[in-house]
C-alpha cells in the first residue's frame, strides 16, 4: 500500500516514570497531623474573631489567602467582608478614602474578589484636578503595588482602573530598577511578572510561605499552619496522583501510541491548578483522565492521523458506538476504546451517585472537540490560513477547555440542576472566556514548536497573515486579548449564574493554570525546567 508519510513531534519521554510516581510517600497522611492542624485552625479562627480594626482585618484576610489557608475560613471571611461592604454603602467616609491608597486598593481588590460590586470611583480621591493620578503617589510604593494588583479586578470600560494599571506599572518598574528595598523589589518583580489575580493558587502559596517566613511582622501561628496545611494537602494530591497513574498505565496508550505525549504528571498538575482542596480528589483523578485522553487525541489529529483516518475517528466519536471501531485503524481502535470505557465509567459514577444519566453531555463535548480538531486538520492539509476571528471561533473549542469544564461540572456538582444542564449545553460565557485565555496562552507557549513540526496556523500566525504585523506585534496583540478576556471573565463572575462558586473558581483557575504553565514557553509538551521545578515544589517535596 502507499507508504503514508506521517509527521512526528519527537516528544521527549516522560520525566516522571511510573515506578517513581508509585514510590512517592508522605509523612503527612497520618491522623496525628489532623489533631495538630485542628488546634492551629482554631487558634487562627480566634484571631479572625478578635481583630477589629478594618485595615488589620483586610490584611489578615490577604495574608491567609496568599498563604493558601483561606479555604478553611470562608464563613469568617464573609462575616468580616459583609459589613465592610455595607458600611461603605451607608456612606461611612472612613479616612482611607482620601489618604491611604494602600488600604483603599486592598479593600477594593478583596471585596471585588469575593463578588461584591464596588465602584472604581473609590480611586477618584487619588486623582488631581486634571483627572490624573497624583504624581506624589509614586513615593508610596506599597500603595502603588496595592493599586496595581487591584487594577486586575477590572471589567470592560473601567478606564480609571486601566489608568491605575498603567500608572502603577510604570512606577513599579522604575522602583525595581532602583533596587532600593530588596524584599519589596522581590514582591514587585513577582507581581509584574504575573498579577496575583492571574496566579495559580498552589504555586503562589508555596512561594509566599517562603517570603512570609522572613517578614518581620510574621505571625508564627500562621506560618506553622501554612507549612503544615501545605504538606497535608500535598500528601492528599500524591494519593490522587498514584491512583490515576495506575489508570494511565492500564490503558496502554503510552506504549501503543508512542507518537503522542506521555505526560501523566503534567496532566495531573493541571488539575491541582484547577482545584486543590483535599476533598475534591475525585475531580482531580477524573479530570486527569480527561486531560490525558485529550492530550493523546490532540496528537492523533495534530501529529499522526491522515485526513481519511481522522474523518473515521470523528464519526466514531459522534456515533459513540463501540461497533464503530471496526472501520478504524488499529492505533485508533485502542484510543477510541480507552476513551469510550473511561467516559462511560464516569457517566456510570454519576448515575449511581445522583440517578442522572449524563452520557449525552460527555458525548457532545467529545464530538464538539473532535469536530473542531477535524476542521483544523482540514485547514492544515489544504494549507489554508483563517482570519484571526475565524481561527478563534473554532480554536476556543479545540483547546479543550469546554471538554474539561463540562466534565468538571459533573465531578464537583451534587445536586445537578436542570437549569445548569441547559446552560452547559451551549457553553456559558464563563466557559468561553476561560477557554479563550487557555487557547491564547497555549498558542503563545506552544505554537513555535507546533509550526516547526507542522500544525495548523495558530492565533499569532493568523493575526500576522491578516494584518502584516511582525511576530512580536502579534504576540503583543494576543497578550492584549488575554487581558481583555479577563475583564469579561471578571464581569461574568459578578453576575448570578446557575453554577456553584466551586465551579466558577474551576473555570477561573483553568485560565490561571494556562498562564502559569505557559509563562516560560511550552510547560506541557516540552517539559521545561520550570514545570519540573513546579512539580517538585508542589507535588514531591514537603516544606521542611
Ligand atoms: C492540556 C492542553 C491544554 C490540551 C491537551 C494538552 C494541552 C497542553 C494542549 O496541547 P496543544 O497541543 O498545545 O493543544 P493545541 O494547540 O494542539 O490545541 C491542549
Ligand atoms: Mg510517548
Ligand atoms: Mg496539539
Ligand atoms: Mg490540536
Ligand atoms: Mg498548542
Ligand atoms: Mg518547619
Amino acid at each position: 500500500s502507499l507508504e503514508i508519510s506521517r509527521r512526528s513531534a519527537n516528544y521527549r519521554p516522560p520525566i516522571w516514570q511510573y515506578d517513581y510516581i508509585q514510590s512517592l510517600r508522605s509523612e503527612y497522611v497520618e491522623e496525628s497531623c489532623t489533631r495538630q492542624i485542628n488546634v492551629l485552625i482554631e487558634q487562627v479562627r480566634m484571631m479572625l474573631h478578635k481583630v477589629v480594626d478594618p485595615l488589620e482585618q483586610l490584611e489578615l484576610i490577604d495574608v491567609l489567602q496568599r498563604l493558601g489557608l483561606s479555604y478553611h475560613f470562608e464563613a469568617e471571611l464573609k462575616r468580616i467582608l459583609e459589613p465592610l461592604y455595607s458600611n461603605d454603602h451607608r456612606g461611612d467616609t472612613d479616612t482611607w478614602k482620601t489618604k491611604n491608597l494602600y488600604a483603599t486598593a486592598l479593600k477594593f481588590r478583596l471585596l471585588r474578589q469575593h463578588g461584591y460590586s464596588v465602584s472604581q470611583d473609590v480611586f477618584n480621591s487619588f486623582k488631581d484636578e486634571r483627572g490624573k493620578f497624583k504624581a506624589c503617589l509614586c513615593e508610596d510604593t506599597k500603595g502603588m503595588l496595592s493599586l496595581y494588583e487591584a487594577s486586575f479586578l477590572s471589567m470592560e470600560g473601567e478606564n480609571i482602573l486601566d489608568e491605575a494599571k498603567d500608572f502603577s506599572t510604570k512606577h513599579l518598574e522604575d522602583y525595581v530598577k532602583q533596587k532600593k528595598n530588596k524584599n519589596l523589589a522581590t514582591m514587585i518583580s513577582h507581581s509584574l511578572e504575573l498579577p496575583l489575580h492571574w496566579r495559580m493558587l498552589r504555586s503562589e502559596a508555596r512561594w509566599f510561605i517562603d517570603i512570609y517566613r522572613s517578614k518581620q511582622d510574621m505571625n508564627p501561628i500562621l506560618l506553622e499552619l501554612a507549612e503544615l496545611d501545605f504538606n497535608i494537602v500535598q500528601a492528599a494530591h500524591q494519593e490522587d496522583l498514584k491512583q490515576v497513574s495506575r489508570w494511565w498505565k492500564s490503558t496502554g496508550l503510552a506504549e501503543n501510541l508512542s507518537f503522542a505525549r506521555d505526560r501523566l504528571m503534567e496532566n495531573f498538575l493541571w488539575t491541582v491548578g484547577v482545584i486543590f482542596q483535599p476533598q475534591f480528589g475525585y475531580c482531580r483523578r477524573m479530570s486527569t483522565k480527561v486531560n490525558a485522553l485529550i492530550t493523546t487525541i490532540d496528537d492523533v489529529y495534530d501529529v499522526y492521523g491522515t485526513l481519511d483516518e481522522l474523518e473515521l475517528f470523528t464519526d466514531a466519536v459522534e456515533r459513540w458506538d463501540i461497533d464503530a471501531i471496526d472501520e478504524l485503524p488499529d492505533y485508533m481502535k485502542i484510543c477510541f476504546i480507552a476513551l469510550h470505557n473511561s467516559i462511560n465509567e464516569m457517566a456510570f459514577d454519576t448515575l449511581k451517585e445522583q440517578g442522572f444519566h449524563v452520557i449525552r453531555y460527555f458525548k457532545k463535548a467529545w464530538a464538539d472537540i473532535c469536530r473542531s480538531y477535524l476542521l483544523e486538520a482540514k485547514w492544515y492539509y489544504s494549507g489554508y490560513t483563517p482570519s484571526l476571528q475565524e481561527y478563534i471561533e473554532n480554536s476556543w473549542i479545540s483547546i479543550s477547555a469546554p471538554t474539561i469544564l463540562v466534565h468538571a461540572y459533573f465531578f464537583v456538582t451534587n445536586p445537578i440542576t436542570k437549569e445548569a444542564l441547559d446552560c452547559l449545553e451551549e457553553y456559558p460565557n464563563i466557559i468561553r472566556w476561560s477557554s479563550m485565555i487557555l487557547r491564547l496562552a497555549d498558542d503563545l507557549g506552544t505554537s513555535t514548536d507546533e509550526l516547526k513540526r507542522g500544525d495548523v496556523p495558530k492565533s499569532i500566525q493568523c493575526y500576522m497573515n491578516e494584518t502584516g504585523a511582525s511576530e512580536e506585534e502579534a504576540r503583543e496583540h494576543i497578550r492584549f486579548l488575554i487581558s481583555a478576556t479577563w475583564k469579561k471573565m471578571n464581569e461574568d463572575r459578578a453576575t448570578s449564574s446557575p453554577f456553584s462558586e466551586t465551579f466558577i473558581e474551576i473555570a477561573l483557575n483553568l485560565a490561571r493554570m494556562a498562564q502559569c504553565m505557559y509563562q516560560h514557553g511550552d510547560g506541557h509538551g516540552a517539559g521545561n525546567h520550570e514545570t519540573k521545578d513546579r512539580v517538585l515544589s508542589l507535588l514531591i517535596q514537603p516544606i521542611p
